[in-house]
């Protein structure tokens, strides 16, 4: 199994390039089922999700492929099943996104459930009772969601209990080939949200006020292929940032949209950090300053995002007095603080708050990576530990971040890839 091999590096410095937006990228992919055409979409990361996504749209029939590092075409004309096998579902729980798009498209889909993942138990209920209330008849049976409907899909006015940005998604692109108009309230107001728009709305599509908590769809005929760039990714530049900050570095974010993470900036201001913002990078001074420790408490857009959490629990490790850290959204996203204790961490679990104490220094140590942005806090935290740190589990990592160990060694990072 490939593990991450870090040792301790001097402050990171230099240019780092943002690649797209992995919670864009999957979504917009999945726009492809509604198309009557090709579709190619550029600044799509490589990353094992969106290969995933890719493998899963060709086992649908679709001619799905990668043409370069930065595009992928999808040709959707063949599609001629409907069926989200549990062996794909299983590896990426954003494959429940297929389910709306081929219910609208085709009136039926057959998908696996994703089940829970380390993070939390992350139902689907949303996602089925936005689409019962347009006309579908739904059933779980055996682990799969079998969901048909008679006819189009019919536009409705869904209010949505919890904010869900899945659930948001598979609606929107449900109602885009509905019969009329559907509104969806308390719909989730993330920029991955209206990117997803203005993907749809460039296929034909006509869908108003995403980004607001109310999104107004007419329902059209058929979509068209499009060619659309993915935006870039708020959560990998936030990760870069953090990184920098922690190493008392210099760096620059290329290819940036700082407006989509106005709050995670606004708490490196507040961790000591200096800023220059450009309309498309980001620059991060944190040469002879003193990090200083700063209280998270995630929500949904335009709060602080649950994905930058992790990231900031391994900042407060080593700054300056205590930072509390409270996840609102999943209710099982601290599985990197077992691991950041054994490198030495000072933090303790009180209900959903992480209290951590920062520490001067942290100790190389083998750690097991748990999820996704939870590896993404190891990698941060074996950057200034002291000696060697193992990352073991690291196709977490893989599923979110685009060559992670070359672009921070580009920065003067000392990370090596293994096999093991
Ligand atoms: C691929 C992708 O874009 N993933 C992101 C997406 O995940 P995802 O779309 O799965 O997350 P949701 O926004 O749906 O989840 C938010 C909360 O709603 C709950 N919920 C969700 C759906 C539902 O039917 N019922 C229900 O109760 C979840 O359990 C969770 O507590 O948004 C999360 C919250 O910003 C991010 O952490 C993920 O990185
Ligand atoms: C939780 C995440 O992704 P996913 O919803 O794909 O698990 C994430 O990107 O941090």
């Amino acid at each position: 199994m490939e593990k991450l091999i870090i040792e301790a590096c001097p402050p990171l410095k230099g240019s780092v390039t943002i690649s797209g937006a992995k919670n864009a990228a999957l979504p917009i992919l999945m726009t492809s089922i509604l198309a009557d055409s090709t579709c190619t979409f550029d600044n799509v990361p490589e990353l094992r999700d969106i290969r995933t996504t890719l493998a899963l749209l060709s086992e649908l029939g679709a001619h799905a492929i990668r043409l370069d590092a930065q595009s992928v075409e999808i040709d959707p004309r063949q599609i001629n099943n409907f069926n989200a096998s549990y062996e794909l579902v299983k590896t990426m729980r954003a494959s429940i996104l297929v389910l709306g798009p081929l219910l609208a498209k085709f009136g039926q889909a057959s998908v696996s459930l994703p089940g829970g993942c380390a993070i939390g138990a992350r139902p689907v209920d949303l996602h089925l009772q936005g689409l019962e209330q347009m006309g579908a008849i739904i059933d779980v049976d055996a682990g799969y969601i079998q969901a048909k409907v008679n006819g189009r899909l019919q536009g409705a006015h869904i209010f949505m209990d919890v904010v869900s940005v899945g659930a948001t998604e598979n609606l929107m692109m449900a109602a885009c080939l509905a019969e009329g108009e559907t509104i969806l309230e308390n719909a989730a107001r993330e920029p991955e949200i209206v990117d997803l728009a203005n993907c749809l709305n460039a296929m034909g599509a006509k869908v108003e006020h995403a980004g607001t908590d109310k999104i107004v769809i007419q329902g059209v005929k058929a979509l068209n292929g499009c060619r659309y760039k993915v935006l870039p990714d708020r959560i990998e530049t936030g990760t870069f940032l953090i990184a920098a900050a922690v190493t008392g570095g210099k760096i620059r974010c290329e290819n940036a949209a700082p407006e989509t993470l106005k709050v995670v900036l606004d708490k490196l201001i507040k961790a000591g950090a200096k800023l220059d913002i450009g309309e498309d990078w980001i620059e991060l001074d944190m040469t002879d300053r003193t990090l200083t420790s700063v209280d998270i408490q995630t929500a949904p857009h335009p709060g602080f995002p649950t994905d930058m959490q992790a990231q900031f629990v391994a900042l407060n490790c080593l700054a300056v007095g205590t930072g509390v850290v409270t996840e609102n959204i999943f209710e099982n996203r601290f599985m990197h603080v077992p691991e950041l204790q054994r490198m030495g961490a000072e933090i303790s679990l009180q209900g959903n708050s992480a209290v951590c104490d920062g520490v001067s220094k942290l100790k190389g140590a083998q750690v097991m990576a748990t999820d996704l942005r939870a590896s993404a806090s190891l990698v941060i935290a074996g950057l200034v530990a002291q000696g060697q740190t193992k990352v073991d589990r690291i196709y977490h990592l893989d599923r979110g971040y685009e060559h992670i160990e070359k672009k921070l060694n580009g920065l003067g990072a000392n990370i090596k890839r293994i096999n093991e």
